[in-house]
């Protein structure tokens, strides 16, 4: 769905204000430390939309899809699904969240039980949430091994999942997810664990798991070029420090990034090519490492590594404001050069 008729239907799930914060002691009687791993994020998730959501390691990505699924509760703020909150569900409609929203992690050897065969992890939902006629499980338990291009169907059902290859297993989780005919899945790094020649399969199963079926997905990865393949008409969320930094179409916001953030994660992607890569700025940042999320910067919490920091920046915490296409937060984002200035030869 394009960004412009997405303001014009309402999100099918809202996250408002949402934080989730940690507490970790050392010892038994020592002060807990407080972990922002989310703060304060506003999002919503339109009907059979992709979008992607990247950051560095421990910026929050899979604690905010855990509240996404309702496997993590906020610790303050608002989650919504078909416009009710979550807080105030009756047990029918926490049922349909439930079914609505599933999760395909990034482990699939520790998702699926060892002990039971392909067949008895996939209808176990089914026929718990009596998706079918009893009669009918094995049927479609066959249907969802072929759309995930399991096939012949009959060679993995009576498989177990150490007799499969990662990325078979990783088809098995998508075809668990899709089972109870969700409306939005969020995929949890899927690809990282798997074989690099067989990880855009698995993005390609999923965009058109997206198509035929109108699920929405969120695709959680650190990995800015299987974020821009798999949301190609969809959106990018960039991640910092457990906020939201910049968020937008992802060919327009790839294209132009205004966050120095993002701008300095796309210069360190490696480019193939000399010549673009001779067309692309160096965002050289302060430093390498990412603050700890238990002592975070005050105002903006990139201003101690961001090379455009100015006072105002350590004080006063930017909000997401629009800049052209994207939603931003820095106050400098419509003053600081753009990323790519020269054009590639
Ligand atoms: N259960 C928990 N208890 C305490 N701290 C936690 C817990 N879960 C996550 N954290 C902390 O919250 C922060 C965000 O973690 P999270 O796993 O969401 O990040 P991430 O971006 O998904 O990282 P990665 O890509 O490495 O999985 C990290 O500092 C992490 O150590």
């Amino acid at each position: 769905m394009a960004v412009q008729d997405m303001r014009k239907v309402k999100p099918l799930l809202e996250l408002e204000d949402v934080s989730v914060i940690f507490e970790r002691r050392q010892g038994l009687f020592s002060e807990p430390t407080k972990i922002g791993a989310v703060v304060d994020v506003n999002f919503g998730i339109y009907p059979g939309e992709v979008v992607a959501l990247v950051g560095e390691s421990g910026c929050g990505k899979t604690t905010l899809g855990n509240v996404v699924t309702g496997l993590q509760k906020p610790t303050h703020g608002k989650l919504s699904y078909n416009g009710v909150d979550l807080a105030k569900m009756n047990k029918q409609q926490l049922q349909e969240f439930r079914r609505g929203v599933q999760m395909v992690q990034q482990d699939s050897y520790a998702a699926l039980n060892p002990m039971r065969t392909i067949y008895q992890s996939l209808s176990a939902p089914i026929l718990q949430k009596k998706i079918v006629k009893k009669k009918d499980v094995f049927q479609r338990v066959c249907e969802l091994l072929s759309t995930v291009e399991l096939n012949p169907p009959e060679q993995f059902l009576y498989k177990y999942p150490h007799q499969l290859s990662g990325g078979q297993r990783q088809r098995v989780l998508m075809a668990r997810a899709i089972s109870l005919n969700p409306k939005i899945i969020v995929a949890d790094e899927p690809v990282s664990m798997i074989d690099v020649s067989l990880r855009i399969s698995i993005l390609n199963l999923m965009a058109s798991l997206n198509k035929k079926m109108d699920i929405a997905f969120i695709y959680i990865t650190h990995d800015l070029s299987t974020a821009k393949y798999i949301a190609q008409n969809g959106r990018i969320a960039v991640m910092y420090l457990g906020k939201l930094a910049e968020i937008g179409n992802v060919r327009q916001v790839l294209a132009n990034p205004k966050h120095p953030y993002l701008q300095a994660l796309l210069s360190a992607v490696p480019v193939p090519d000399p010549k673009v890569a001779k067309g692309n700025r160096s965002i050289p940042l302060k430093n390498f490492d990412m603050p700890s999320p238990a002592n975070p910067p005050k105002g903006c919490r990139l201003h101690p590594r961001c090379p455009y920091a100015e006072a105002r920046c350590e004080t006063v915490e930017p909000q997401l404001t629009r800049v052209d296409a994207s939603e931003v937060a820095c106050h400098r984002a419509s003053e600081i050069p753009a990323w790519n200035l020269v054009p590639a030869q």
